[in-house]
């Protein structure tokens, strides 16, 4: 008897539904079966994209520039290993502001997923840089043996994006690093941002000087540049609207004890190139979770992790 026309066994579970990951021309985009979506850039290993609850979380500027010539404006580029313009006198010194990570192409080491429960997945994927990866330019200007591993993790509630540095040189080295998230705000007037009264900060917009933080929640009336400093990374930063209180996003962190605000204002955006429309300061605040206001030392062999985690809707 012939058999060979005889349906072959669907496994039961094989029509279900799956988390999907696609990888095409320096683009990874991974998307759960419940609808969020993650996209992330080779250059920069640059977040530009994360829907959750329908509707898209990041800001990305119309003008952005995404052809590798220059850092992404908007979604969450990576400053390491240096924040801001570099110190004179200092390792990083010949690095242009907020180095080299967000500006050299990584490799995207793969993806992995997981079920919490049933159809409620987790989605990782893992991107590399490491010296040998960097340009001459970069290469001269911080000649250490490092390796960087960015996680970047999709599940139902939140994006995870972790950092982990490696030294895996002979000699110490000194770094900084940041996750330069940029959160798309419907009305900048009617944004609040929690937790971070009492805190010590350094306002950049006011030379440096330092300040103690008085407002329960900050409104952004104005350009805004300030390094908060010396925070508990388990209490989470809420931006939340004015008008009802409602949380729109939560910010947790572990090794990251910083978070810079900033919004660039009218002047400041109408002056970025790369900044657009020039009304779109309105429909953003960069929350920022980093460790930039002192130097983490890395010895030899060492490894040390930072972690970021957006809720976003709660
Ligand atoms: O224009 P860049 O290099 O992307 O930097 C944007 C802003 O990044 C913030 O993190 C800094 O505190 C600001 O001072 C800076 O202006």
């Amino acid at each position: 008897m012939d058999r060979s026309k005889k349906p072959s066994a669907i496994g039961v579970g094989a029509s279900l539904p799956q988390p999907s990951v696609s990888v095409q021309d320096g683009l990874i985009e991974a998307s759960l079966p419940s609808g969020e979506s993650v996209t992330v850039y080779l250059y920069g290993a640059t977040v530009t994209s994360w829907k959750a609850n329908g509707q898209e979380q990041l800001f990305l500027s119309q003008k952005a520039v995404l052809d590798g010539s220059k850092p992404v404006r908007g979604g969450i580029p990576l400053v390491f290993p240096v924040f801001g313009p570099p110190p004179q006198n200092h390792a990083t010194s010949s690095l242009p502001q907020h180095g080299f990570a967000r500006n050299s192409t990584w490799e995207f080491l793969g993806k992995s997923s997981s079920e919490a429960s049933k159809g409620d997945f987790a989605v990782k994927l893992d991107f590399g840089l490491s010296h040998t990866m960097l340009s001459e330019e970069f290469r001269k200007a911080w000649p250490y043996e490092f390796g960087l591993v960015y996680s970047v993790t999709l599940t139902k509630s939140a994006l995870k994006t972790s950092l982990q540095v490696t030294n895996e040189g002979k000699e110490n080295f000194e770094f900084q690093v940041l996750m330069h998230t940029y959160l798309s705000v419907e009305d900048i007037s009617n944004i609040r941002i929690k937790n971070l009264e009492s805190k010590t900060y350094v306002d950049k917009t006011r030379n440096a000087s330092t300040h103690t933080e008085s407002s329960p929640a900050l409104a952004i009336t104005d350009e805004t540049d300030r390094v908060y400093q010396d925070l508990d990374p388990t209490k989470p930063i809420i931006v939340s609207t004015a008008s009802d209180d409602q949380p729109l996003f939560s910010i947790t962190r572990e090794a990251l004890g910083d978070i810079v605000v900033w919004n660039p204002w009218v002047e400041k955006a109408k002056g970025m190139s790369d900044f657009g429309p020039d009304e779109a300061y309105k429909n953003m605040v960069c929350v920022e979770a980093g460790s930039v206001s002192t130097w983490q030392t890395l010895e030899a062999g060492d490894s040390w992790e930072g972690v970021q985690s957006i809720k976003s809707r709660l």
